[in-house]
């Protein structure tokens, strides 16, 4: 269903709504069997303005940019068959326990409220859907769904001509099948297993059996397929199906890279010289492809532009995740557990409150995307659980991760000279830290006990007992050597007090300077794996995983950042977990100081730390 304009004024009230709903309620997801008083205050205001002035769609899956959802792509599984380059790692991606995946009557209970506000489409996705053993008895469960006009499902092919006939007495009424390659030994290169075989029966099964179009998903990267693109066109010339090229996007692990992206408009270019008689077809406002013809041919081919052209502007997509977290856009941060309100028994009410509420902070657009294609390689971390479909990110919110990052490799680390040599640590240590009243007297002496807090100046303990410096005074690195490897994993967090005009802009996603948000998540990450440069006897820790997470929160006009640092070795993490959300809330200030000064950044504090020897620690 094509998205119907809001008239300015109910955008106007949609967004002030969702304004006033942020500033009302906590953002942060409620707890289990707690939805959110105010938010659902709101939420209910939004809907009894629309039903008033007659507003075409459910308030609760209408964002603050007057954007419909009427379709919901529901992950079946994170597992899959294949090992797509581009997607998912050799190994496979590591899965949730079965228990906390969301069982067949958790979908469809789900899938049914989703409906009854006016979802009209809803997609299967993955991992691979057709693996799961009770997709047959889920699509015929939604075929039951009044309102439900398309079923559809997006699938490797590997099993599907086995059972398409199954699936389609059950009521699917649509099918995309990747396929990036014609050439079978190139299939088994990107897929990393045999199977080209199959997909093509799928594919003919599917078209035997009537569907029309197929579509047919090809991910084109450069050196790899984009040689194929004539041959994926002329097979539109006889056979009733929609060839849809992908921009290669950028996945956990997958080693994206923008010289391997092949755009959209080099694309087209490559065919108009084959067919310059190409003509473009009208296709439905929220499409997420832009789709051509050669004249005289059966089928048709398509673009899906996200990365150099994105459609974010007409999205009307939600996500539900194999293990039930609602997230409302594909490269947003924020998840809801759908699944943790169903188990804690939320009333439909409830559940709608919450997922109005996530709705209604959708953003505007996916701006990481943007940072990554402006900046070249290897200046960009790759972004971990993006989840085109539905994958890993399925569990997650959008993380930025150091996972495959090149971004320090090679770097030369900067050497930090002896504290003696720049004045700081010359004679007893407690010479420099003494309370003597004239400590400023000497301009030459930059003694800490004039800038160190009042609980820090006093006798020092004696320079043998000091880890941080040897007995002359200067600094020295604690040997971690002989200390055992441990998982280690410490978590931090700041706060960054905005004020509310700032708040207003960070959120609605409309500052001058860019996405601060994801700015600051970059940054959170970046800053974690510079630690050891900036904190002098820091030591190096190769970090196996960085996660930052911002948060609005509403009430306090103020973001939450929360970061999460991994690593084996003999040392902690907590210094970069602490340097990681410090340079996030500095990097928020930076993004936000044209619009306002009067924006504080405190509460910066370790939340836990796990895995050292003298045990863990978790703030209560
Ligand atoms: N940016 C963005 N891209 C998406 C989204 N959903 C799907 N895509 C892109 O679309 C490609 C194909 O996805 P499909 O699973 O076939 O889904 P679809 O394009 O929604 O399919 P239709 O329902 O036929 O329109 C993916 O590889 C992504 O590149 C989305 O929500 N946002
Ligand atoms: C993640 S898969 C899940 C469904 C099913 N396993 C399949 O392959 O069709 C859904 C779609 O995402 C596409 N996809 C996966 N990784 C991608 C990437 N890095 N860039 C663009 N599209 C990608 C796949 O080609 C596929 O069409
Ligand atoms: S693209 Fe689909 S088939 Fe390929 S690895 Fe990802 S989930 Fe599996
Ligand atoms: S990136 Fe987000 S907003 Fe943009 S089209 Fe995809 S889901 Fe929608």
């Amino acid at each position: 269903m094509a998205t119907r304009p809001v008239s300015r004024m109910l955008r106007r009230v949609l967004r002030s709504s969702v304004r006033s709903c942020s500033s009302g309620a906590p953002v942060t997801q409620p707890r289990p069997g707690e939805p959110s008083q105010s938010a659902a205050e709101e939420l209910s205001r939004r809907r009894q303005f629309l039903r008033e002035h007659a507003a075409p769609f459910s308030a609760f899956l209408t964002d603050g940019f007057g954007r419909h959802h009427s379709y919901l792509r529901i992950s079946l599984t994170e597992k899959c068959n294949l090992r797509c380059q581009y997607c998912m790692p050799e190994e496979g991606v590591p899965l949730t326990p079965k228990a906390d995946l969301l069982t067949t009557e958790e979908i469809l209970t789900l899938a049914r409220l989703f409906v009854k506000e006016g979802v009209d489409k809803i997609r299967l996705t993955g991992g691979e859907p057709l693996i799961r053993p009770d997709v047959v008895d889920i699509v015929a469960q939604l075929h039951r769904l009044e309102g439900l006009r398309t079923i559809g499902v997006t699938t490797n092919g590997i099993n599907l001509a086995r059972l398409l006939p199954q699936l389609q007495k059950a009521g699917l009424s649509a099918i995309n099948i990747s396929l990036d390659t014609l050439v079978p030994a190139k299939f088994e290169f990107i897929v990393r297993r045999k199977g080209f075989h199959k997909v093509m029966e799928g594919i003919h099964k599917a078209i035997e059996l009537g569907y029309s179009p197929v579509k047919v998903n090809c991910v084109v990267m450069r050196g790899l397929n984009e040689d194929e693109l004539l041959d994926f066109v002329a097979l539109t010339e006889g056979l009733p199906l929609d060839v849809r090229f992908i921009e290669y996007m950028p996945f956990d692990g997958n080693k994206w890279n923008v010289k391997k992206m092949v755009s959209y408009k080099e694309m087209l270019d490559t065919l108009r010289r084959q067919w310059p008689e190409l003509e473009k077809l009208p296709e439905e406002e929220s499409s997420t492809a832009k789709t051509f013809r050669v004249p005289g041919f059966r089928g048709q081919l398509s673009f899906i532009t996200s990365m150099s052209e994105h459609f974010c502007g007409t999205c009307n997509r939600l996500r539900i995740t194999a293990d039930g977290n609602l997230k409302v856009c594909l490269f947003g941060n924020s998840e809801v557990s759908l699944r943790d309100h169903l188990r804690a028994g939320a009333s439909e009410e409830e559940l709608l409150g919450i997922i109005g509420a996530a709705v209604g902070r959708k953003k505007r657009q996916h701006a990481e995307l943007f940072l990554m294609l402006r900046d070249s390689p290897p200046a960009i971390p790759s972004i971990s659980s993006w989840d085109p479909l539905g994958v890993q990110g399925l569990r997650r919110s959008v993380r930025l991760s150091n996972q495959g990052a090149t971004l320090w490799k090679g770097c030369r680390v900067p050497q930090t000279p002896p504290l003696a040599q720049r004045g700081l640590g010359a004679g007893s240590p407690q010479r420099h830290y003494s309370s003597h009243p004239d400590s400023d007297a000497n301009p030459q002496c930059l003694s800490p006990a004039s800038r160190a807090p009042a609980a820090h100046s006093g006798p020092l303990p004696a320079s043998d007992q000091l880890t941080h410096v040897d007995t002359e005074g200067r600094a020295a690195m604690v040997d971690v050597g002989g200390k055992p490897d441990t998982e280690r994993v410490a978590v931090a967090s700041a706060v960054v007090l905005l004020g509310p005009e700032a708040f207003r802009l960070v959120q609605e996603n409309q500052l001058k300077k860019g996405d601060a948000l994801a700015v600051a998540q970059l940054a959170g990450v970046q800053a974690a794996k510079l630690t050891s440069q900036l904190i002098p006897l820091c030591h190096h820790v190769a970090l196996s995983h960085v996660q930052v997470r911002l948060e609005l929160d509403g009430a306090r006009h103020a973001v939450v950042i929360r970061a999460s640092c991994r690593a084996r070795g003999p040392t902690g993490v907590e210094m970069e977990a602490l340097t990681s959300a410090a340079v996030a809330a500095l990097t928020l200030y930076d993004m936000c100081k044209a619009v306002s000064r009067d924006i504080v950044l405190g509460d910066i504090k370790l939340i836990s730390k796990t895995g050292g020897q003298r045990g863990d620690f978790h703030r209560t």
